[in-house]
Order: structure tokens, then sequence, then C-alpha cells
């Protein structure tokens, strides 16, 4: 038949054309054999040469290829036989890569988990749109133990020897994960360097976050805590004084982070509302980010579609912009922006202008974003355990009587239930953190006296660890902020069976540079806080409903928390 075709004797007429369009009865096995086998072919050459940014065009490329080779070789063709070919071809090349990942002779076959996960990342982006990704690796990590499979090339490990061997020295560096969070036109930033990078741009981070420049913090801190004080004041003499403290949280630690970073430029708390929908905008750019993370090939492409890149690159923008704004007004205060640019010029060379504007919206990210989580948290929790709330607050009346100065950051050690340790336990502002990945260039790893192959994107998920009975115990899923106490303080030891499992901040060398100084804010804002107004949760609020709201986009995300808020007598 394809030689009459060929040779045009049997061409055109109605009959033949009938016979033509009534595929597959018509299609030649060795076609859809020779689809088959392009597909496979094309599977060898990206797991060998494993394109990872440009992955998409290449795949694309491949397709077209596969496509027109197969038209050719099965020539003379019809349109039908031709999608037939192509869609033989993409399945075929689906196929082998899924057989290959589910197989044994996947590097990883040894490690459970489910089968979705196992064969396609778009599992993970999917489960971090939803925030649920430590929900759902909770309820693995439950069903299959310590070491599961959470993507092709990905382990969640939840075992107190990981925290040590994948963030401690001589660790696991950052891998694909950061490198997708980049925007391509701007240098890197800490968070995502490795190696002697990171050390280099660590120590100037390092400097604007020793104990000397906290304390030129403070003042920022009690100017900004001070007006969110008066902000609350106006509103609980307002009608029905039921506020979101959520986003009062968030409008405080905006301003804050943007004096201490940008030498101001934010004034969320003096406006009383987010006109430019900052914090929308950031939270979208949080949730970008997250989804992006987990299928870094597509960052190149997804960021060219308007609806995706608009709140990537606004976000940018407006980090990038205040810090080109402190950069030209000079120093006047030494804000952290004075120590990322090396203004005291310690160093034998100073880092460009690029590079500090670079770390703008990290700044703003790390640093607004988890501070207002753990105090949301911190404020929940505390309306949740009323024993707890009347101890919390009789301490801060002890510590400071009689209205005394609740910012004297002096008396910080003498409160013991105003530390923060039991809520950044049990609602860590990371609750998976992000990967470290084993160098493809190497050996493999071994992490917690297992082998984890070169390539695999490891997870050590605090909000797992925290919970995990071998580390606290008893009851690790509830609300116990006496289990930091120590005997002294009067409390039964033992309930925190292994501190090195407690990682809000992270562990190692790329820890978080910024954890002192979110304590230091988190003790200052609650005792003036609970020193000054009465809280209680708002008459009809779900509050089991407002955990539903906490997302896990790497850094959480939560919905508004309604409290009524009354000044204390004599406050
Ligand atoms: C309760 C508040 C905070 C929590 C729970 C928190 C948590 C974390 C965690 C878990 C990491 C490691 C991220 C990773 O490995 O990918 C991190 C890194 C970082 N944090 Fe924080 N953070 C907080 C507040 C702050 C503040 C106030 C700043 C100040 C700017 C800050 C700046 C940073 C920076 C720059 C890094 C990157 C460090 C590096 O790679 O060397 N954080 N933080």
């Amino acid at each position: 038949m394809r030689s009459a075709e060929a040779s045009g004797t049997v061409m055109g007429g109605p009959r033949m054309a009938a016979f033509r369009n009534s595929w597959p009865g018509r299609v030649s096995v060795s076609m859809l054999v020779k689809a088959v086998a392009f597909g496979v072919l094309t599977h060898a050459i990206f797991h060998h040469a494993r394109p990872t940014a440009p992955l998409v065009p290449l795949l694309l490329t491949g397709c077209v290829l596969g496509w027109t080779l197969v038209s050719f070789l099965s020539a003379p063709w019809v349109a039908s036989e031709v999608a037939l070919a192509f869609l033989t071809y993409v399945i075929a090349l689906f196929a082998s890569v899924a057989i290959y990942r589910l197989s044994p002779f996947h590097p990883l076959a040894g490690y459970p988990g489910p089968a979705l996960a196992k064969v396609t990342k778009f599992w993970g982006a999917w489960n971090t749109w939803k925030g649920d990704q430590h929900h759902v690796w909770m309820r693995l990590h439950r069903k299959y133990g310590p070491f599961i499979r959470t993507g092709p090339n990905e382990l969640s490990i939840v075992d107190v020897r990981a925290v040590v061997d994948v963030f401690g020295a001589g660790g696991i560096p950052k891998g694909e994960y950061y490198n997708s969070r980049r925007d391509p036109s701007v240098p890197q930033t800490l968070l995502a360097m490795s190696g002697e990078d990171h050390d280099n741009r660590r120590r100037l981070w390092n400097r604007g976050m020793s104990n000397e420049s906290l304390v030129e913090y403070e003042g920022v801190v009690v100017k900004r805590a001070g007006q969110l004080v008066d902000r609350l004041r106006e509103e609980s003499r307002r009608g029905k004084n039921v506020v979101d403290i959520v986003q009062w949280i968030n409008f405080f630690t905006f301003d804050f982070m943007g004096d201490m970073a940008f030498g101001g430029g934010y004034n969320l708390l003096e406006e009383g509302r987010d006109e430019k929908g900052l914090w929308n905008t950031l939270n979208r750019f949080v949730l970008a980010t997250a989804v992006v993370g987990h299928i870094p090939w597509a960052h190149d492409v997804l960021i060219k579609l308007p609806f995706v890149s608009h709140d990537l690159v606004a976000f940018r923008q407006i980090g990038q912009k205040n810090a080109a704004a402190r950069h030209q007004a000079g120093a006047e205060v030494k804000d952290l922006w004075y120590h990322l640019s090396d203004e005291a010029e310690l160093e034998k060379t100073r880092p460009s202008v690029r590079d500090v504007i670079a770390d703008g919206a990290l700044a703003m990210i790390a640093g607004a974003d988890t501070t207002s989580s753990a105090l949301s948290s911190f404020f929940y929790y505390m309306l949740c355990n009323p024993t707890y709330y009347q101890r919390l607050r009789d301490e801060i009346d002890r510590v400071y009587p009689d209205g005394a100065d609740a910012t004297d950051t002096s008396k910080h050690d003498q409160l013991v239930w105003t530390d923060a340790n039991e809520t950044l336990r049990i609602a860590p502002p990371l609750p998976t953190n992000g990967p470290r990945q084993v160098p493809y260039n190497s050996q493999g790893a071994t992490i917690a006296e297992r082998f984890v192959p070169p390539g695999t994107q490891v997870y050590v998920p605090p909000y797992i660890l925290h919970r995990d009975p071998r580390f606290f115990s008893p009851s690790p899923d509830t609300f116990l902020p006496s289990r930091w106490l120590s005997a002294k303080d009067g409390a039964p030891a033992g309930n925190v069976l292994d501190r090195t499992a407690f990682i809000p901040f992270s562990y190692g060398p790329a820890n978080c540079v910024g954890r002192q100084l979110a304590r230091m804010e988190m003790r200052m804002v609650v005792s003036l806080l609970v020193q000054k107004f009465e809280f209680a949760f708002a008459e009809g609020f779900d509050r089991e409903g407002w955990l539903g709201t906490v997302h896990d986009h790497l850094v959480s995300t939560r919905g508004p928390l309604m409290v009524r808020v009354t000044e204390r007598e004599g406050a």
C-alpha cells in the first residue's frame, strides 16, 4: 500500500481518503516501535546529560526532533499518523521516565514513599501550592519511618543525626532548589550561597547581627513596638475593639525590617493599612518561589509568563528599590546596610552595590515574614492556653512592675515563660525548611548512617522533627511551655530529650543569622503588649479553623487572627 501511495497510483480517490483517515487500523507497527524507541532514547539522553535549567526547551526540541524523525522514517504519511506517532513518542518518553523512577534500578529505590512522589516533582509542587507539605510528609513519616522519598531524587529525613550530617560544618551544600529561586539578573543572595562565597558574605551579615549591632537596633525596635502599642490602643478604644492581630504584627515586622535594613521607608503602622498591597505581594512571592523551587527547570520558562512573573518581579523590585535608595542616602545610622556594604571598610574588597542590593529583598523576607509568623503563633497558643497566659502575665508584671519600661532588654534573662521556644517548636516558621543537595560530582554522602547518592536533595523538616516523641516527650503534639523549664524553674526535667532536634533557626554555618535579633524582637513585643493589654479570641472566632490557614510555603503564611483587645487597668 505504501509503495502504491508513493508512486501516486491511488492518491486522491474518495475511497482512499476514507481509508487513510481510518487509523489506527492502518498504522504500521514498525512506526510505533520507532516512536517508542525514540521516547526511550530521549529519556536516556536526558538522564545522562541532566539538563537542569533549560530542560523544557530541550524537552520540546527533543519531542519535535523525535516527531520529525518518526514522520520521516514512516513516510509517506498523513497527519493522523504523525499525530499518533508523536503521541506514542511522548507517552513512551514519560512511561520510560516513570518506570525507571519506580524500578529497583533507581538509586533511591530502597527508600519508601508514595508512587506519585517517586515519579514526579509536580507532586511536591502541588503540595506546596496547597500549603500542606508539612502535614503530608508528617503522615508519610508516621507510616514509613524516618527516611521517606518525597521526589524522584529527593528524601526527607527525620533523624537527629541528619541535623549534623546535613546542616553541620562539612555537611551538604545548597543546590538547584536555591538556584531556581534566584533572580537571574542580579547576583546571588546569601541564602543561595555555599562554601567560600557563603563564608565571605556571611562574615558581613555576622557583623550586622553581632551583639554590638543589636544594641544599635534596639532603639528602632522600641520605636516601632511603641507605635504598635499606640495603634492597638486606638483600636481598643473603638466600638468593637476587635483586631486582626496578624495584620498588626505584619505591619510591625515589615516597618522594623525596613528601618533596620534600609534606614527606613515603610510606614504601614502609621498608615494603618497596606495600601500598596506589600504583604499580599510578599505572600504571593513566597508562594511562587516555593512552588518553582520544586521544579527548578521550569523557572526560566515560568518567569516569562506575566501572571507568574508579576509577583516575583514586583517584590524583587520593591526590595531592590529600597536598597538602592538607602545606598544613595548614605549612612545615618549603623543599620544592616552599613554592615552589608562594609561602609566601615573592614574587608580587603568592598562588596559591589549590586551584591548588596541582591540581599535587599532577602532581608525583608527572611526577617519580616518569619518573625511575624512566630509572633502570630505565639499569640494564638497563648490565647488557647489560659493557664499559660496567666503565668506569662504574672512574670511580665513581676519583671516590669508598676508599668516599668517593658522594652528594657537587660531584664530579658529573667523572662522564663516569655521565651518563645515552645511556639517555635510546635509551629516553626519554616515548617519543612529548604533542602540541601548532594553534589552530582561527588561519591554520595552518608546521612544518619545511610548512603545517599549524588544529586539527591535532602530535607530535614523541623515541623516533623519537633513533633517526634524520640526527641520531645511526652505529648510532642501538645503546646507545653513548661517542657523548656529547667528543674530549678520548678519544671519536671526530661521533656526535651534531645535539643539538637530543635532547629527552628536551622543549624550549622548557614543557620539563621538573624536569630538573636528575632528573639530580642519577640521578647520585647510580647512583654510590651501583655503588659499593656488584655487579649482574648474575638467572639465567634474559629480558633481550630485558624490552624488550617497556616500554610507551608517555605515560610509559613497565615490567615487573620481576630482578637478582642482591651487596655489593662493602669497600663
Ligand atoms: C523567628 C524568626 C526567624 C526564624 C524562625 C528564622 C529561620 C531561619 C531558617 C530556618 C533559616 C535557614 C534557611 C535555609 O536553610 O534555607 C534562616 C536563614 C536566614 N535568616 Fe532567619 N529566621 C528568623 C528571623 C530572621 C531575621 C529577623 C533575620 C534578619 C534579617 C533573618 C535572616 C536570615 C538570613 C539572612 C538567613 C540566611 C542565612 C545563611 O544562608 O547563611 N532571619 N532563618
